[in-house]
């Protein structure tokens, strides 16, 4: 079938790479179940993208359906230095968004692509309006777990008591969730979190959570069973990950890195079974000098191979550019491998691997746990502090080296080697593999054929077909018409203008 013919998604993505890997990977679900899938991101995203990733200008076929990537342009210059400032590259994003995403949606009614259904992450929210005012659903991928999608919900909706400034060091009881004590809690919820524009940006997509009509979740049933069953009877919630794995196109390339991965494979496969430690903290967590310090002298005392990621910042960002300690690579030897960007989903599969030293961001814990890998949980802040009281209490795969940012605390090279002891050697860390392994089968369940996740999209995929074919039906009109009209006002107008629920366009025929 061509993909003229197909169901077509649009999914736009908040330019993170903790954001646009997940909803990467849900398109790549979505099209391997046979839909045809546009992402689409702002350009000086897209052009990273493009330049680290095999992403071109064609249709990537993936599954029985196919993917392609458009760009747009956040109308400021390729180097504005305010694109690292969320309090302003926020409202400019929906700014020229609300106009820009229209206009996309109008030029594929006009080239024989109309699309049927909008799809965003977090951090955006105001996709879910444009959807609205164009008269086509849409649905959002919260990219954390159900529980940290739980405590925004009861802070938001103000159900339970949260630290605040008179009570800072109070507990927090969510339904069906452990007693979190006052920094597990979603640190962005802090009143001193150093970073109040992430609760707002996120506080944004609570204020308009009755838009979407589902809430698609990076996590699986069996994972979090209770509390998923507790906010799926007060929130339209469909589990559909772990979304790094898939099945039906286990093999497809497209990828959403913002810089290319450094060679490591080779390095890993010199390594006897179970013998590396790899250590990463994502994409936006950075980490002062002193403890990177004595995170090198940790891996160095306690005698382990380590693959070891080091991310130039942005020049932008604020943050120093981190060095290694004098003389450490040699000292390290063939023992050490220091990167710049690794292909963590390779590496975390690699038998060499013995655990992962991790800041514990949602898309780094559900690939951890997917990949068997027990972890040594360094979060900073947001939802990693949460996520590593999950990893070390609930889920028991990890030790946990730190508890957050907000602690202030130096982790010493003394506790970092001692962690690192634990987590690979002696009976805490073979129960720990043990029961990652265990994950990871649950994990890889949910996304077969026939389980949780799966059948969650499939009911999602079904349910975007039939969406689709109400809108054409309640537009009274002749699919080519109906879009060459739509194109025309939204054009002429811009989105604020379009009152009434407008016609999708084209359909040609629902898969
Ligand atoms: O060297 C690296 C470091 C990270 N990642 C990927 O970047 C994403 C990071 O997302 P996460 O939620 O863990 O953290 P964030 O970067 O958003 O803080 C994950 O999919 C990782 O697999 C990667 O491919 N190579
Ligand atoms: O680009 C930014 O400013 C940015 C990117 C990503 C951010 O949050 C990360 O998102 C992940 C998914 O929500 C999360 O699990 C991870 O812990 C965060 O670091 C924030 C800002």
């Amino acid at each position: 079938m061509g993909s003229e013919a197909l169901v077509h998604v649009l999914l736009v993505s908040f330019p993170g790479q903790g954001h646009v890997n997940p909803l990467l990977r849900l398109g790549k679900r979505l099209a391997s179940k046979g839909l045809l899938v546009t992402f689409t991101t702002p350009e000086s995203i897209g052009k990273a993208m493009r330049k680290a990733s095999n992403i071109g200008e064609e249709l990537s076929p993936v599954g029985d359906g196919f993917i392609r990537f458009e760009f747009f342009d956040d109308g400021w210059d390729e180097d504005e230095p305010r694109r690292q400032d969320l309090d302003q590259y926020l409202p400019q994003l929906e700014k020229v968004g609300k106009v820009l995403i229209p206009e996309m949606i109008r030029r594929n009614g006009e080239q024989g692509r109309p699309v049927s259904c909008l799809i965003n992450n977090p951090f955006i929210p105001w996709v879910s309006d444009v959807a609205d005012s164009l008269g086509l659903p849409s649905a959002m991928l919260w990219v954390q777990s159900s529980a940290c999608f739980t405590a925004y919900y009861h802070y938001y909706h103000g159900l339970v008591p949260f630290p605040s400034e008179t009570a800072m060091e109070i507990d927090v009881q969510l339904p069906c969730m452990p007693l979190l004590k006052h920094d597990e809690t979603p640190s962005f919820l802090y009143p001193t979190t150093p970073y109040p524009f992430l609760r707002r940006a996120i506080m944004g997509q609570y204020k308009n959570l009755d838009k979407p009509f589902c809430i698609l979740m990076d996590t699986f049933q069996e994972l979090e069973h209770e509390n998923i069953e507790y906010m799926s009877k007060i929130s339209p919630i469909k589990t559909v990950g772990p979304l790094f794995k898939n099945p039906k196109a286990p093999n497809a390339t497209v990828k959403g890195d913002f810089m290319k991965a450094d060679d490591c494979v080779g390095w890993l496969d010199s390594k006897p079974a179970s013998s590396v430690v790899y250590v990463s903290f994502g994409s936006v967590v950075y980490l002062k000098q002193d403890q990177w310090d004595e995170i090198a002298f940790g891996l160095l005392n306690s005698g382990v191979n380590f693959l070891w990621v080091m991310k130039p910042p942005h020049k932008d960002s604020g943050y120093e550019v981190l060095r290694l300690p004098e003389g450490f690579l040699e000292k390290a030897g063939d023992k050490g491998k220091v990167v710049q960007w690794s292909p963590q989903e390779q590496v975390l599969a690699h038998p060499s691997v013995a655990c992962f030293v991790t800041h514990c961001g949602w898309n780094s814990t559900m690939e951890a746990l997917t990949s068997g890998m027990p972890v040594v949980a360094f979060p900073q802040w947001g939802d990693q502090v949460t996520d590593a009281k999950y990893l070390v209490d609930v889920f028991k795969v990890g030790v946990r080296m730190c508890r957050g940012e907000a602690e202030n605390k130096l982790i010493t090279r003394d506790v970092v080697e001692q962690c690192l002891r634990e987590a690979t050697s002696g009976p805490k860390a073979e129960e720990m593999k043990q029961n990652a392994m265990k994950w990871s089968a649950a994990a890889e369940a949910a996304v077969a054929e026939g389980g949780s996740s799966d059948r969650n999209i499939q009911a999602f995929v079904d349910e975007v077909k039939r969406r689709s074919l109400e809108v054409l039906a309640a537009s009274g009109k002749s699919a080519a018409n109906g879009g060459a009209e739509l194109a025309g006002k939204v054009a002429s107008d811009g989105v604020e203008e379009l009152g009434e629920p407008k016609v999708n366009g084209e359909f040609k025929a629902v898969a």
